[in-house]
């Protein structure tokens, strides 16, 4: 937890302004459970969908209400092409916390099967919550979104996210747009990378949840493969190195993945790009971004699977793969995949 209080330079009539319009909890104002025993009865569980359009803050939100990071993030566009579940225990509930891609006007075939992947998570799941970055004003991007997300018939919270990017008036402004794109059965600004109202809106979601069984086992802590792992974790490395459009023209592939010793794993990745131009770049002089990329993927693999890393990568070119059904399928990328 941190002292970041977004809220701190609010007289109290206003900060009850706020509050009046909805249940805006810091912390506060949260739905009672009845489940506070580990007792099958009145266990609580069920699927949020992380949805909102591109950047908006999903994925990290996702992390933070993990605990730790699954789900890779960066200031890309996009960065999201698989649609990720990660389940939260809590005591007297289980929340099985969907990141979806961000949701926006498609441009390649690509672009169509994000979109169709985070949709059809509308109309599966318990809880939408729907994640609009409080630093960024609420454009079309947003109103795009929301027009399917109010057609969807699951409850919907705001998570008015990064309030650390964001003035308290700033704050004020987005709320009250977002507001009038949805109405909303409940809403809670939060910061994922302050820790702030992290927690608030776990419990905020989990209110409404209905009864049910505990869908994953305790120790579950994603239903991805360890390859795709692998992979993405390859994959946003890229994506924090690079620039323009070169994120975008990123496939990452494990090819190889063995375990020689409990305490050692031998990986291999391919990094896709569509042109040679990119793939230049990709590799670098003498091999050192590539070489760099490298290293940071291993680091986080090593973290995340708690043993010693061999990574190895190559970069190839594949032309127009981002336009061509049968490869987005074989990247793991395609809405029907998950
Ligand atoms: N300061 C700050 N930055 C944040 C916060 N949440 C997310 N970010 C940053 O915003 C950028 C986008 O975050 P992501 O979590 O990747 O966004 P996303 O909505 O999953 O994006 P897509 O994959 O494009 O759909 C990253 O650089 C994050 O570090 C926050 O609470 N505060």
């Amino acid at each position: 937890m941190t002292d970041f209080d977004p809220f701190a330079d609010l007289s109290d009539d206003e900060l009850d302004a706020m509050l009046e319009e909805g249940s805006l909890a810091e912390g506060a104002g949260l739905p009672a459970m009845s489940c506070g025993t580990d007792v099958p009865e009145g266990f609580h569980s069920g699927f949020v969908a992380l949805v909102g359009r591109p950047n908006a803050g999903k994925s990290t939100l996702l992390n933070a209400c993990y605990g730790e990071k699954v789900a890779i993030t960066s200031p890309v566009a996009q960065t999201t092409r698989r649609r990720l579940r990660a389940v939260v225990n809590r005591e007297g509930c289980q929340l099985v916390i969907v990141d979806t891609p961000g949701i926006h006007k498609p441009k390649d075939g690509l672009g169509s099967e994000l979109n169709k992947s985070a949709l059809g998570e509308l109309a599966d799941v318990d809880v939408i919550a729907f994640v609009i970055d409080a630093s960024a004003p609420i454009g079309r991007g947003d109103a795009w979104v929301a027009e399917r997300v109010a057609a969807a018939k699951a409850p919907k919270v705001l998570a008015l996210t990064k309030a650390d990017l964001a003035g308290p008036e700033q704050m004020l402004k987005q709320l009250e747009a977002a507001r009038a794109l949805v109405d909303f059965d409940d809403e809670i600004v939060v910061s994922s990378t302050e820790g702030f109202n992290v927690e608030a809106f776990v419990d905020v979601v989990a209110g409404f949840l209905p009864e049910g069984p505990r869908w994953f086992p305790e120790g579950m802590g994603t239903d991805e493969a360890d390859e795709v792992m692998v992979a993405e974790f390859v994959r946003e490395k890229v994506l924090l190195r690079t620039r323009e459009e070169i994120p975008h023209a990123v496939g990452v592939i494990c090819d190889e993945f063995e375990r020689p010793k409990r305490d050692l794993l031998r990986l291999h990745a391919t990094v896709y790009v569509e042109r040679e131009g990119q793939k230049g770049i990709l590799v670098g002089k003498g091999g050192e971004m590539i070489k760099r990329i490298g290293i940071e993927a291993r680091r986080d693999l090593e973290r995340m699977f708690g043993c010693r890393v061999f990574l190895g990568l190559d970069v190839k070119v594949k032309p127009h793969w981002r336009e061509d059904a049968r490869e987005i399928r074989r990247f793991g990328y395609a809405a029907d995949d998950e």
